[in-house]
């Protein structure tokens, strides 16, 4: 079934039109990968499906709610004086968790992030803080997730656990839809390639 569904749309950065007369569906249960050179408008899609963009002309149709769908990029960070625990009570506290704890606990587990939790997130590598963002991100159960390269300084071990963890997600019947220039990380990953 159609999560995503656009029709005939178009989008121009001023002048300068991207994407024109678009005709495309994401299903619910799908991963996909947007594939295509450098330039050519594939984060721009990816915003656009965000309604971080608006189209000039045609739609854009989601079914998941938007509460429901998360974005996460390279420019997504944690906040730098706050450690993952904080995080967490903080996104309890503003919206119940739907996940169970067991679940959680077995990803910190399996991304062996057990030693990192209490850290304030300014003082951690890189990979650590995508692998934390990426716990944080399923833990609220998402219908949508949007990844734009997100996946660059996390190690392939790593890659190998957050793969499976995407397979199931979207077995789960959600839509997963992503943008990588580094597909030797994608080992593991099930998903229909778009190109673009
Ligand atoms: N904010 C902006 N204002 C004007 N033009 C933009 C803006 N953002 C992107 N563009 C232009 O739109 C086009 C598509 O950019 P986009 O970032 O969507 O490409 P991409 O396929 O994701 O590229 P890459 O693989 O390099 O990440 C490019 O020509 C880019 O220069």
């Amino acid at each position: 079934m159609p999560n995503i569904c656009i029709q005939n749309m178009s989008f121009a950065y001023e002048d300068a039109a991207v994407i024109k007369n678009l005709d495309l569906n994401f299903d619910y249960g799908q991963a996909y990968r947007v594939a295509g050179p450098n330039g050519v408008g594939k984060t721009t899609l990816l915003k656009l499906i965000h309604e971080d963009l608006h189209p000039d002309s045609g739609s854009v149709k989601i079914q998941s709610h938007a509460n429901d769908n998360l974005f996460l990029s390279d420019q997504n960070t944690l906040d730098p004086h706050l450690s993952f625990n904080d995080h967490l009570s903080f996104l309890k506290s503003v919206k119940q968790l739907r996940c169970h704890e067991a679940f959680l606990t077995q990803l910190i587990e399996q991304l062996h992030m057990l030693p990192y939790l209490g850290t304030v997130t300014a003082d951690l590598s890189l990979g650590t803080k995508k692998k934390l963002l990426f716990m944080l991100s399923l833990a609220q159960k998402p219908r949508t997730l949007i990844l734009d390269e997100f996946f660059s300084g996390i190690d392939s071990a790593g890659m190998q656990v957050i793969c499976g963890y995407l397979n199931a997600f979207v077995e789960e019947d959600n839509t997963l839809l992503f943008v990588t220039h580094a597909n030797e990380k994608l080992g593991r990953l099930h998903y229909k390639t778009i190109s673009f």
